[in-house]
C-alpha cells in the first residue's frame, strides 16, 4: 500500500435540514451534523487511520466537520488546507429556494436535471455581492456539475495526487456535489452514469493507490462489528 485518500461529506447543514438549495451560501452544522462528525471521527480513531493532510472547502460547513473529525481522531495538529476549489457546485438562482418548491415552480423533470445531471447548468444569478475569499472577490453565477469539476481538478492535480504519490495519506472533506465530480474523475464513471452517485452527509468513502498508483475499488468505511 502506498498511501490512502479518504472522502467525507460535511454534516448535515441547517440547509440540509431545511431541504433547500445551498451550493456556495455559507451556512453552519446543525447538532445532527456536528453529531455525524463526531461519530465519523471515532470510526477513523477505531480504524486507527491517520492523516499527512487535511483539505476542505472555504465554507464553514466543511471546515467545521473537519476540525471535529480531527478532534474526535486525536489529530488535530494536522494541517488543514483550505481552498475555494474544493466547495461545493454553485447552485446559482436556486440557492436558499426549498427543493419541493423549486419542483413546484420549475417542475419534478427540470429540478432533476438541474440537481444530477453533467452538463445541465442551473438558472443563473444576475449578479453576486463580492466576496473577498474568492479570486478577485467574485464567486460564479451558478455552475454545472462539469464546470464544478473543471475548477476543482486542478487541485486535485497540483496538490492532492501528488502528496498520495509521495506516500502520505489525505483526507478530504467536502460537499455533495463537488465530491462526485472528484469521484467521477477517480474511478473514470461516465457523464450519464454519474447522475446515480450520491454521497451521504458524514458517510466516509475509502481508496487505496498502490506503488503503480493504481486505485482500489471505493470501499464505505464502517464501524467493526465487535
Ligand atoms: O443544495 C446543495 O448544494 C446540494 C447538496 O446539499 O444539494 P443537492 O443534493 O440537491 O445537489
Amino acid at each position: 500500500m502506498v498511501a490512502q485518500l479518504v472522502l467525507v461529506r460535511h454534516g448535515e447543514s441547517t440547509a440540509n435540514r431545511d431541504n433547500q438549495f445551498t451550493g456556495w451560501t455559507d451556512v453552519p452544522l446543525t447538532a445532527k451534523g456536528r453529531a455525524q462528525a463526531k461519530k465519523v471521527g471515532q470510526l477513523l480513531a477505531d480504524k486507527a487511520m491517520t492523516f499527512d493532510d487535511v483539505h476542505t472547502s472555504y465554507l464553514q460547513r466543511a471546515i467545521s466537520t473537519a476540525n471535529i473529525i480531527l478532534y474526535e481522531s486525536h489529530q488535530s495538529w494536522v494541517p488543514i488546507h483550505k481552498t475555494w476549489r474544493l466547495n461545493e457546485r454553485h447552485y446559482g438562482a436556486l440557492r436558499g429556494l426549498n427543493k419541493d418548491a423549486a419542483r413546484q415552480k420549475y417542475g419534478v423533470s427540470a429540478v432533476q436535471l438541474w440537481r444530477r445531471s453533467y452538463t445541465a447548468v442551473p438558472p443563473l444569478l444576475d449578479r453576486v455581492t463580492p466576496d473577498r475569499r474568492y479570486p478577485n472577490q467574485i464567486e460564479p453565477l451558478g455552475e454545472s456539475l462539469a464546470m464544478a469539476s473543471d475548477r476543482l481538478l486542478p487541485y486535485w492535480h497540483s496538490t492532492i495526487e501528488p502528496a498520495l504519490r509521495a506516500g502520505r495519506h489525505q483526507l478530504v472533506v467536502a460537499h455533495g456535489s463537488s465530491l462526485r465530480a472528484l469521484i467521477k474523475y477517480l474511478e473514470n464513471i461516465s457523464d450519464e452514469a454519474i447522475d446515480g452517485l450520491e454521497v451521504g452527509n458524514g458517510e466516509p468513502i475509502c481508496y487505496t493507490f498502490n506503488e503503480k498508483f493504481e486505485i482500489s475499488p471505493r470501499q464505505y468505511l464502517q464501524a467493526d462489528v465487535k
